[in-house]
């Protein structure tokens, strides 16, 4: 067979539509956007990949793209460390404040490596995951309902688009507001009928700690039977987690980042301090997001659940910390932003491979489907995605879908996300702060 090489390779900003969805760095926009990876072989397949999207992302995948033109297809884990190496200086300043990870490397090659994954397992006819760790260790993948409060978006010039659907449903609750408990009990109600969630996170870092904890008791009385937890991105100080902890003991399966640096202690000492004091587990996708990281972490028995999201671990590097997980008595996870289809094919692709035990897995999907990308988008029933033996990532691109976002992104021409344009059209003048919750000024 002649080599497969790479021919050409497609960067695709594209944006869909969203809610005014609060957390700590403020409120979602009307529109999200992410970028899409194209690439084809010298024998005319296709391969896909998705990430989120940034102006320096799209210029690093500027500046790589013409140097994969006529590589092997075949080498791409090569290729990839390659790449990793050249330009990791660029995510030397970390992850980041905001509640999403600002690197560029790491999010430009994954895009890569999912389109070249999705192309390899075409070629062999399997499914990427029998291409990574130790192949593929399970078929159904969990997932958990991320419910949000949403902002008064009425009250803003912001204009989210509205769906004329049945009244109480899903697809009807996800763009009206939800500032309370029982607005958020009414959001878990519908999703779990809608896709049947048995895991419920709430986003947290929007309200003061009381509230949020006044919904996490009401989600726990509604459904008992649930799993739930809280994510307020790091923003309480230890003694407040701690006093919440008081109130989510038994009540919650775990906590998500509800503390981080304080004072002369890093964010994993505080995490660690919080773990043994509370008895209450944790899980991060802020605190042990590079290999580094979380080897700190783990010497320092400061989280249980690393949430490897792949698109900023990498495809194969997030199965790789499953392996880590596996051999520190850890369990594993996946983090999440507003995406679309591909982006949910590449995670239940990595946690169909992720070794040892694992958590339902973040996905911002319910705000988002219905607006599919491909023709055959990955569906959740009972709570869960079934991996069959398609090949590659499983999905089939729809170039017209794709033809579509991409002019919706260029009429929003927003690349980078920023959640304080919206946040401010509901408290003017506001800013970031990594303390204190988006609602809280
Ligand atoms: O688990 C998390 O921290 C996230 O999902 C981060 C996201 O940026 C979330 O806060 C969001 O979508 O607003
Ligand atoms: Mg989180």
């Amino acid at each position: 067979m002649p080599k497969q090489t790479i021919e050409e390779i497609e960067i695709i900003p594209v944006a869909g539509y969203d809610s005014m969805l609060l957390n700590l760095s403020g409120a979602h926009t009307p529109t999200f956007s992410r970028i899409l990876v194209i690439i084809t072989d010298n024998h005319g397949r296709e391969g896909i990949g998705e990430i989120p999207c940034s102006q320096s992302i799209l210029s690093m995948l500027d500046l790589i793209a013409p140097s994969l033109r006529g590589q092997t297809v075949e080498n791409y884990r090569s290729l990839l460390r390659s790449l990793l190496d050249r330009y990791k200086e660029h995510d030397a300043a970390g992850r980041g404040l905001q509640t999403f990870d600002q690197r560029t490397t790491i999010h430009a090659v994954t895009a890569i490596e999912a389109a070249l994954l999705d192309l390899r397992g075409k070629t062999l006819g399997m499914p990427v995951c029998e291409l990574l760790g130790r192949g593929k260790i399970r078929e159904s993948i969990p997932f958990l309902a991320y419910l949000f409060f949403i902002g008064e978006s009425e009250a803003t010039e912001f204009d989210y688009k509205q769906e004329i659907t049945q009244p109480n449903s899903w697809h009807s609750a996800r763009r009206s507001p939800a500032m309370d408990t029982q607005a958020i009990i009414e959001q878990a109600g519908l999703v779990a009928e809608t896709y049947g969630f048995k895991d419920f996170k709430l986003k947290g870092g929007v309200f003061a700690p009381e509230k949020e904890i006044e919904a996490v008791i009401g989600l726990s009385q509604t459904f008992p039977q649930a799993h739930l937890t809280l994510d307020p991105n790091g923003c309480w100080d230890l003694a407040t987690a701690l006093e919440a902890a008081k109130q989510l003991k038994g009540r919650v399966s775990y906590l998500e980042d509800p503390c981080g640096a304080e004072g002369r202690f890093s964010s994993r000492e505080i995490m660690a301090e919080f773990r043994q004091r509370s008895g209450i587990p944790t899980a991060t996708n802020m605190v042990a997001t590079d290999s580094r990281e979380l080897a700190h972490a783990i010497k320092q028995s400061a989280v249980d659940i690393p949430l490897a999201d792949p698109h900023f671990w990498g495809m194969e590097g997030a199965v790789q910390v499953s392996n880590l997980c596996r051999q520190n008595g850890l369990c594993w996870g996946a983090h999440s932003n507003n995406h679309f289809d591909i982006s949910l094919a590449m995670v239940s692709q990595v946690a169909a491979a992720a070794e040892g035990t694992i958590t339902a897995i973040d996905t911002h999907w319910i705000w988002q489907e219905g607006q599919h990308l491909t023709l055959n988008p990955p569906k959740i029933i009972d709570g869960a995605i079934q991996i069959d033996d398609s090949v590659g990532l499983g999905v089939e691109i729809d170039r017209a879908a794709i033809q579509k976002a991409h002019a919706l992104y260029q009429e929003v021409g927003q690349s980078d996300r920023d959640d304080s344009l919206a946040m401010q059209a509901l408290i003017p003048n506001w800013e970031f702060d990594p303390k204190s919750p988006c609602m809280v000024r």
